[in-house]
């Protein structure tokens, strides 16, 4: 979106919306699931996303975290940088994802979890960028599905930068690349006021 010369982000999700979707995501995995459940945050992006969802399941959840990058050489190719700590055969797992966009990682983690043989597998992601994806990958539980092809906030970054915002908008790539602190003002600006 352009306002004058100046670039800003569309907002995607508002705090209030973001906490919202949030609420709806663990009333439906706590319909499916009970005391003991495993809930797996994808390391980083799904740190703030995590930490909410933990708080309003209506069950006793243990987590876990794993870990992928891409390799150097690209082609869509992604290795598993930090493993679970836990055995997860026989028990009911959530993989807690904060955007699913190519496909890969999440192909690569349903596929590391399945083979341990656990009692259930289900994915929760927050932003589905469904018109980007080159692999076909099943998503349970989904918090907003959006044709962006980039967006920052509420864990997701740009060059370590806008991971901390309650919100998620969509942003352009190249301004960020030409700007990684390009967004910053307009999104701090909407950071809700403290308690
Ligand atoms: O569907 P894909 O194209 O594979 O992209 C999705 C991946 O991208 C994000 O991680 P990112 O690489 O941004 O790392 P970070 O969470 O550590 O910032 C997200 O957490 C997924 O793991
Ligand atoms: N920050 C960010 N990281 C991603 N990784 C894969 N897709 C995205 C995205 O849209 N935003």
């Amino acid at each position: 979106m352009i306002v004058g010369s100046v670039p800003v982000p569309g907002l995607v999700l508002g705090p209030e919306e973001v906490h919202r979707t949030v609420r709806r995501l663990a009333d439906e995995l706590s319909t499916r699931h009970e005391d003991g459940t495993v809930l797996v945050a994808v390391l980083k992006g799904s740190l703030l996303f995590m930490a909410d969802l933990v708080r309003e399941v209506r069950f006793v959840p243990e987590v876990d975290f794993m870990a992928v990058s891409p390799y150097p050489s690209g082609g869509g190719r992604v290795r598993l940088e930090k493993d679970l700590e836990i055995d997860i055969e026989g028990r009911d797992v959530v993989l807690v994802e904060d955007v699913v966009d190519t496909g890969h990682s999440l192909t690569l983690l349903r596929h590391e979890l399945e083979r341990r043989g656990p009692r259930s597998l289900s994915v929760c992601a927050m932003v589905d960028k469904r018109a980007r994806r080159l692999v076909p990958v099943p998503i349970e539980h989904v918090g907003v599905s959006v044709s962006a092809d980039y967006v920052i906030g509420y864990g997701l970054d740009f060059a370590g930068r806008y991971r901390n915002l309650d919100l998620i908008a969509s942003a352009d790539p190249a301004e960020l690349a030409r700007d990684p602190d390009r967004y910053l003002a307009w999104a701090y600006a909407r950071r809700p006021a403290r308690r």
